[in-house]
């Protein structure tokens, strides 16, 4: 454990606590195991099961940490309130989950919807990813961007700002335009609603981009608490290669699937292809736009090569 003594000099100067595996995996013995393993493995993305122990060892205790920033905001909510002798209404707990394409976003948003709804003052929380707000693909072709999904340029960041003001000014329902993978555009007819949860976890490529040019304010500026999931390029880049092929053997055998071209790929022209996709549009944009901005997280998790996390930095208070 990182106790006052032993922090080193680069700790001290640094804005974050960092604590390696050992160290935040060691917070977890007493804290209950709210989830099943049964329902741990029902959570896994398309990849391999989650390992039950990472879940007991990292992401519960981050539930845990989450769940008590919650609680502390309720508290100075009360106490303003008091000062202000006003009864301003809660509003949800937004958290902010970035990091690159295939890094484990979606399957670590998942999990801490789970593991967050079992704590107390947490029992609702509602989960948005941020695709839904790229622009349709007749927008991204008008604009010469379909070759730049993903990057900040092609979403309606407008769009997305509004969205997460009206969360945060305690709006009674809020709906979010819906993207499918399956057809690789945004579904018109299709919302998502957000009917004031305790907390809502705002899932995306760049939720922690600085406000872009002409604009005041970013989405992360309403975020209550923001985390990076960060791994090495080459480690995300197998992923990227892996959840392809397993989509290429899957999801892409259905004629509705705007990759159902890809259905027919041998093993080795579909590692290729991936390989195209990854080098020429989702590792600029990590190197150039979503990399930059780990440092403005309030938490970094850091995963190894196996996807276990080896360390965490937490923002110094
Ligand atoms: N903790 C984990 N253990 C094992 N595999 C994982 C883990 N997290 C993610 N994966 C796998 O890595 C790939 C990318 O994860 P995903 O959550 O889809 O990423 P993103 O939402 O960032 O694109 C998927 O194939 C997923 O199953
Ligand atoms: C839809 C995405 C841009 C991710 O969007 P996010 O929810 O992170 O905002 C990405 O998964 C994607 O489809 N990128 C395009 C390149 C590719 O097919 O990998």
């Amino acid at each position: 454990m990182l106790g006052p003594q032993s922090q080193s000099n680069a700790s001290q100067q640094s804005p974050f606590i960092e604590l390696d595996r050992a160290a935040w995996a060691a917070l977890a013995p007493s804290l209950p195991q709210p989830l099943t393993e049964t329902e741990i493995v029902q959570l896994r993305g398309l990849g391999e099961p989650l390992d039950p122990r990472e879940v007991a060892e990292v992401y519960l205790p981050l539930s845990r940490l989450l769940n008590l920033y919650v609680g502390g905001t309720k508290s100075l909510r009360n106490a303003t309130n008091e000062f202000l002798r006003e009864r301003t209404e809660p509003t949800p707990f937004v958290i902010g989950v970035a990091g690159s394409v295939a890094v484990g976003k979606s399957t670590i948003a998942r999990l801490l919807r789970e593991l967050l709804s079992r704590w107390e003052h947490t029992p609702r929380v509602e989960l948005v990813t941020t695709d839904g707000f790229l622009f349709p693909n007749a927008e991204l072709e008008r604009r010469g961007l379909m070759g730049r999904k993903g990057f900040p340029e092609s979403y309606d960041r407008r769009a997305l700002l509004r969205f997460v003001s009206e969360v945060k000014s305690g709006a009674a329902e809020v709906k979010a335009p819906f993207y499918s993978h399956l057809a690789y555009d945004i579904v018109p007819s299709a919302a998502i609603t957000v009917r004031r949860p305790d907390v809502l976890i705002v899932e995306g490529l760049n939720v922690l981009q600085p406000p872009g040019p002409g604009h005041r304010l970013a989405v992360s500026d309403l975020f209550d608490f923001s985390i990076y999931v960060d791994a090495r390029t080459v480690d995300i880049a197998r992923w990227y290669e892996e959840r392809f092929l397993k989509l290429q053997r899957g999801a892409f055998a259905n004629p509705k699937s705007y990759f159902h071209r890809y259905a027919s790929l041998t093993e080795d022209e579909a590692r290729s292809r991936a390989r195209e996709i990854w080098t020429a549009i989702n590792e600029p944009n990590l190197l150039q736009n979503v990399r930059p901005t780990r440092s403005r997280a309030s938490l970094v998790l850091r995963k190894s090569a196996d996807h276990a996390v080896d360390s965490v930095l937490l923002r110094k208070l």
